[in-house]
Formats: structure tokens, C-alpha cells, sequence
């Protein structure tokens, strides 16, 4: 099952010194289920912010933010780790825990609930699908960094989220090693019909996906379709046109 996201005249604020920074500035649009849509935009033009409100981690200041069935303004404090068990993560520096095996990275989020079924086998399913076979009793640090950024893909798919948020994704990673993990990305979702929607700063990133929403000062400053059957190396060409 995938969610689609509506963002309605969402105002982020934070405070700086003396003043108060607007990093999400009266922002409006909508995903419809199952697109992958790149967020681009300058440093400080409120990529990850964005992530956070629509992930819940933070609350917005005003405006209302839908996920699926969910307005997230309207969960209680005490709903809001249910809504985040139903959102898939995955962050530029992979966040794996160092001590643990790679199935037991993938299993971690599964422990805080109690499981009808046990984790493991789904765990291995998932380290199956983005290519890990095998590699389930490695320790991160033997991993190389596409590799341990799919481990952080296979946990976050272990609650079967119907929305993926990915912030840089592929930042830390060679831009071959990065276009493998995008289309890894886009794989599954074609597979489990999931939505992504990805903060990049790379362009040749940003035009394998469905759509591209750039930002400027928590602003959309263009949004552009780039599913018109044409051919990918001219999207490139169209994105790369562009200010990520
Ligand atoms: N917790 C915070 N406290 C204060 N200011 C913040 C906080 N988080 C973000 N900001 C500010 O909000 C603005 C948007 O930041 P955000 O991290 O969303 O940008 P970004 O587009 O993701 O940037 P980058 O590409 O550098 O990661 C920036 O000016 C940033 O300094």
C-alpha cells in the first residue's frame, strides 16, 4: 500500500539569535500514491526540514500535512511513533548501529513491539531484495558505503511503509555506486507500490525520478513532470539545466 502526501500552507519556523528563520514558508503541494519525486534546492532552502514535518519528527507551525489516511496535526503525542512505524527512513550517513550484525541493523526497528510473526525471516527477505544475501552476520564497518546504505534500505522497509523519506540518499556515495542505490530505490517501489519522495542535490539523481519539486527559502520554485515518456538522457539534459 503507498500514502499520498498533501502539504497545505505549511510554515516552519525556527529561532536564530535574536530572530526567528522561516524554513518552511506557507508551502503547498501534493503527491499523488506510489510517485518518487526528488526535492531539490540550495543548501538552506528547507529539503530536510520538510522531511522531518512530513516524517513527524518535528510538528509544523501552521498549515496541515496528510499522509494517506493521517492528517498528522490532528495524532496525539502518543500516536505519533504508530504514524513514524508506517514511514520508512533512510538518511545520507546510513545511521547503522556499529555493534550490531547487518540482519540484526534491519531487525532493530521491529524490537521496541511485539511481533505475531518473528522479524528474522522478513529481515532476510529484504537483505535478499536489495542484494545483501549472505552478508547478514557482517558488522557494518565491513561493509562498503552502498552496501551499508542498503542495509538502512532493508530496515527501512521491515514496517512495510507506505511512504519512504530518504535525505541524500546517495550524498555519501560515488555517482555509480549512488545511481544503483536510486534504482534500487525505484525497484521497490515498483515492486511494494510505495511513495518516495528524496531530498538530493544531484541532478543526475533527481532526473531518474517521477517528478522534481525544487525549493528556494521553504519555497516551491518549480515543480516539473519529468514522466513524459522521453528519453532519460534529454531529462537529464532538462534537469541539469536547472540550479539543484
Ligand atoms: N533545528 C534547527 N534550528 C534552527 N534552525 C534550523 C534547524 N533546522 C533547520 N534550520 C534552518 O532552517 C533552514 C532550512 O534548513 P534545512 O536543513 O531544511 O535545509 P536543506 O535544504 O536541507 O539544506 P542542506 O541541503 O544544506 O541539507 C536553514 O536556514 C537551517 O539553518
Amino acid at each position: 500500500m503507498s500514502f499520498d502526501v498533501r502539504v497545505a500552507r505549511v510554515v516552519k519556523r525556527f529561532p536564530s539569535g535574536a530572530h526567528v528563520l522561516t524554513a518552511i514558508d506557507d508551502l503547498s503541494f501534493d503527491v499523488p500514491a506510489g510517485a518518487a519525486v526528488a526535492i531539490t534546492g540550495p543548501s538552506g532552502s528547507g529539503k530536510s526540514t520538510l522531511l522531518h514535518l512530513i516524517g513527524a519528527l518535528e510538528p509544523a507551525d501552521a498549515g496541515t500535512i496528510t499522509v494517506g489516511p493521517l492528517e498528522l496535526t490532528t495524532l496525539h503525542r502518543r500516536q505519533l511513533p504508530d504514524y513514524r512505524r508506517r514511514i520508512g527512513f533512510v538518511f545520507q550517513r546510513y545511521h547503522l548501529l556499529s555493534a550490531l550484525t547487518v540482519l540484526d541493523n534491519v531487525v532493530a526497528p521491529t524490537l521496541p513491539y511485539r511481533n505475531p510473526r518473528d522479524p528474522t525471516n522478513r529481515a532476510r527477505e529484504l537483505l535478499d531484495a536489495v542484494g545483501l544475501a549472505g552478508r547478514e552476520r557482517a558488522l557494518p564497518a565491513e561493509l562498503s558505503g552502498g552496501e551499508q546504505q542498503r542495509v538502512a534500505i532493508a530496515r527501512a522497509l521491515i514496517g512495510d511503509p507506505g511512504l519512504l523519506l530518504a535525505d541524500e540518499p546517495t550524498g555519501n556515495l560515488g555517482a555509480a555506486t549512488g545511481a544503483q542505490i536510486l534504482d534500487l530505490l525505484l525497484q521497490l517501489r515498483r515492486e511494494r507500490g510505495m511513495t518516495i519522495l528524496l531530498a538530493t542535490h544531484e541532478q543526475h539523481i533527481a532526473a531518474r525520478c517521477d517528478r522534481l519539486i525544487r525549493l528556494g527559502g521553504g519555497r516551491v520554485v518549480e515543480d516539473l513532470n519529468l514522466t513524459d515518456g522521453e528519453d532519460p538522457a534529454l531529462t537529464l539534459r532538462r534537469v541539469g539545466g536547472l540550479r539543484l
